[in-house]
């Protein structure tokens, strides 16, 4: 039966990248307990168990879930409504806090991936804000809505927490490719790290439409953490079937960006990942990305690099990779938006 199409023709994905009715819920992404892990640096008497599982689950699907991870449940019910209390505003109070191409932080509602529109409004903060213009001309300071009252504390509060986790995440993973633990930490002294707050409301023509298109995050972690509704969808590495990431309550998803593939030499892939949409519920998601420095030169680690195995990327500058995909975000490109596998070598 031919459904009736209620949305814009903007938000409409090309034919072959269309939600299948049904995406099987994957069982498959590991869950990783990170009890053992205290919350100061990672040294090295990690469990070799708990590297194994996040080698295994980096290298199979780039993705995981960790539970006791060290942020509070308190903390995460208040992010949450402070959230939902957020995007219920009136349109016209969001605005008031609306990015632009100069300030690429606070509220915006028209965000493309791959250029078609996502069904999505989204809220950013930048983790450490510069009182200078970036390298890549952006403005880095917060843009603060005045309400809801406690916003802004909430979220100052909830960045800090999930930062500390993100560099431990950081740490393990570096162990997990057989690097000392620190060898990452110094590419984040001025990190342009970043928090978005998600709202993906009712959709509609959920068939037709995604809650961001397929893509994969540019930078080396994201930390996500996902109300109940489900949603995200993840692409496995082996043999490109979508799989639903089953929400498991207070957990973060983990997955690994482009600049883990790139410092990994490919051992590690930044996996492609989309959000699915539905007619009947609010969908609401926090990732924390954790990016490098923009004038930060990302190149493969020598420790992986012998002569079986070459590097396979050209060094880059990740402020310029940013900046480029950014402006796909912003305008309707001509061109394929730029991917990791231009800087590649092959
Ligand atoms: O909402 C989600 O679950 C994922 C969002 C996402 O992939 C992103 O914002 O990069
Ligand atoms: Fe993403």
């Amino acid at each position: 039966m031919e459904q009736t199409v209620q949305v814009d023709q903007a938000f409409i994905q090309p034919q072959e990248h269309r939600p299948r009715p049904f995406v099987s819920e994957a069982d498959g992404i590991p869950l990783i307990d990170l009890s053992p892990l205290s919350s100061d640096s990672v040294n090295t008497a990690v469990p070799e168990t708990l590297v194994a599982e996040v080698e295994a689950a980096c290298r199979d699907w780039g993705f995981f879930q960790v539970i006791n991870h060290g942020v509070s449940p308190e903390l995460l019910r208040k992010a949450e409504a402070a959230q939902r209390d957020f995007f219920a505003l009136p349109e016209e109070e969001k605005r008031k806090v609306r990015q632009d191409e100069q300030n690429a932080l606070g509220y915006y509602e028209s965000e493309l991936t791959k250029n078609v529109r996502d069904w999505k409004e989204v809220f950013d903060i930048i983790a450490h804000e510069q009182d200078e213009i970036d390298v890549v001309g952006l403005v880095l300071k917060n843009k603060w809505p005045q309400v809801p009252l406690g916003f802004r504390e909430t979220f100052e509060e909830y960045t800090k927490s999930v930062e500390k986790l993100a560099f431990r995440l950081l740490e393990l993973i570096a162990l997990s490719l057989n690097l000392p633990p620190n060898k990452l930490n110094i590419f984040f002294e001025e990190a342009n790290s970043l928090l978005r707050l998600n709202h993906y409301p009712p959709c509609p023509n959920p068939d037709l439409v995604l809650g961001v298109g397929r893509h994969k995050d540019p930078g080396a972690l994201t930390v996500l953490y996902q109300d109940s509704t489900g949603g995200l969808d993840v692409k496995r590495r082996s043999d490109g079937e979508w799989f639903r990431v089953k929400p498991t309550p207070d957990a973060f998803i983990v997955n690994v960006g482009d600049v883990f593939q790139v410092w990994s030499n490919d051992k590690y892939e930044s996996a492609e990942h989309r959000v699915s949409v539905n007619s009947e519920k609010d969908r609401f998601s926090i990732p924390f990305f954790l990016q490098p420095a923009s004038r930060t030169k990302v190149w493969p680690m020598e420790e992986l690099i012998d002569d079986k195995n070459p590097p396979r990327y050209k060094e880059l500058n990740y402020g310029e990779f940013i900046s480029a995909r950014k402006d796909g975000n912003f305008k309707k490109l001509e061109v394929e938006n730029i991917q990791i596998t231009h800087f590649s070598r092959a």
